[in-house]
């Protein structure tokens, strides 16, 4: 581990998501000056550290210094990442990726012998502290190391473990649903003001709507199902409402959407392989055109 004046924590690539972590962990109470993080762009590097006062170091300086490296590029990005920094690194750095699709097979293959990895799947409301987080371990991680995750994370939501084999579901149900989750606000704030409501008074309505019954879920315990079915009386509203969806099969698109974002998060690592493997072959024949 690094000494007290040491940053402990670096995020590399601390674009939506990554600042996303970053400033849960300011909120959190964590202290700027023993967080690094890094970024591509030098406007967003001057950006991060005037809104954050955190400092912004190239990637392998940021690696070199943290116990704990979050890797938040997107997943194409991620073996000229893991490739840059594994000659830095210190035994018993731990490395984190935030990335779709990306294994933890691919990561250690990458950083060489004996370095533990987490891989996570977020999301975007951890930027309110209601974040969702799912966590795996690779082969040389250990329970310390989930928790220590778990820790960090735990300041801006909630964290569940689970065999890495779920992760392409994970990231299909929580790492992108909020994004269904705003369409369906959407499309309920549009239909307000196509029957005449003021936008504000629309989007006031739907909104606390949703987290009225997101914590009436939470809280009842109850079966979606059975708080629909108290919403709907016979021959109300309700049903005429739940007949048009079920005559659209909102249900079922809903499942082939989640389903289509599942086989894309397995595409991602099959693209993350490809980008590795496009890079090397550049590597060994640097004279053909895409040599660094
Ligand atoms: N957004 C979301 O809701 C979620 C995202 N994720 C995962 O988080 C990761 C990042 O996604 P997101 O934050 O949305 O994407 P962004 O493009 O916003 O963030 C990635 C950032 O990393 C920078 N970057 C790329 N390569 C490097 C590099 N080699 N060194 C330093 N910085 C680099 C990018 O710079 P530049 O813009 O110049 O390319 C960009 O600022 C993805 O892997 C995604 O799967 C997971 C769950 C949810
Ligand atoms: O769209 C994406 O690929 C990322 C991963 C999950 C949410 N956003």
């Amino acid at each position: 581990m690094s000494g007290d004046q040491a940053p402990s924590l670096a995020i590399l690539g601390a674009g939506v998501m990554g600042e996303t972590v970053l400033s849960g962990l300011i909120r959190a109470g964590w202290n700027a000056d023993r967080i690094v993080a890094t970024d591509r762009r030098p406007e967003r590097q001057r950006d991060l550290t005037e809104r954050y006062h955190i400092t912004m170091l190239d990637n392998t300086e940021a690696a070199a210094q943290a116990d704990t490296v979050i890797v938040v590029v997107k997943p194409q990005d991620m073996a000229e990442l893991l490739d840059e920094i594994a000659p830095v690194l210190r035994p018993g750095t731990l490395v984190v990726s935030l990335a779709a699709g990306v294994d933890t097979a691919f990561m250690e293959a990458r950083l060489g012998e004996g370095i533990p990895v987490i891989r996570v799947m977020p999301n975007t409301p951890a930027l309110v502290d209601e974040g969702m987080f799912a966590i795996s371990g690779g082969t040389h991680s250990g329970q310390e190391h989930l928790d220590h995750v778990t820790e960090i994370l735990a300041s801006t939501g909630r964290v569940v473990t689970v065999p890495e084999r779920y992760q392409d579901a994970v990231t299909a149900i929580s790492g992108t649903g909020p994004a269904y989750l705003f369409f369906v606000v959407e499309a309920m704030i549009e239909a307000g003001v196509h029957m005449g409501l003021p936008r504000d008074v629309a989007t006031e309505l739907v909104v606390q709507t949703m987290l009225g019954s997101a914590k009436m879920i939470r809280e009842t315990g109850e079966h979606p199902t059975v708080l629909r079915e108290r919403v709907t009386s016979p021959g109300g509203t309700t049903a005429a409402a739940v007949k048009v969806l079920e005559d659209h099969k909102v249900r079922a698109a809903f499942l082939g959407a989640i389903e289509a974002a599942r086989d894309r998060s397995r595409d991602l690592a099959t693209a993350a392989r490809a980008a590795a493997a496009e890079a090397a072959a550049a590597e060994s024949s640097p004279g053909e055109g895409a040599g660094r």
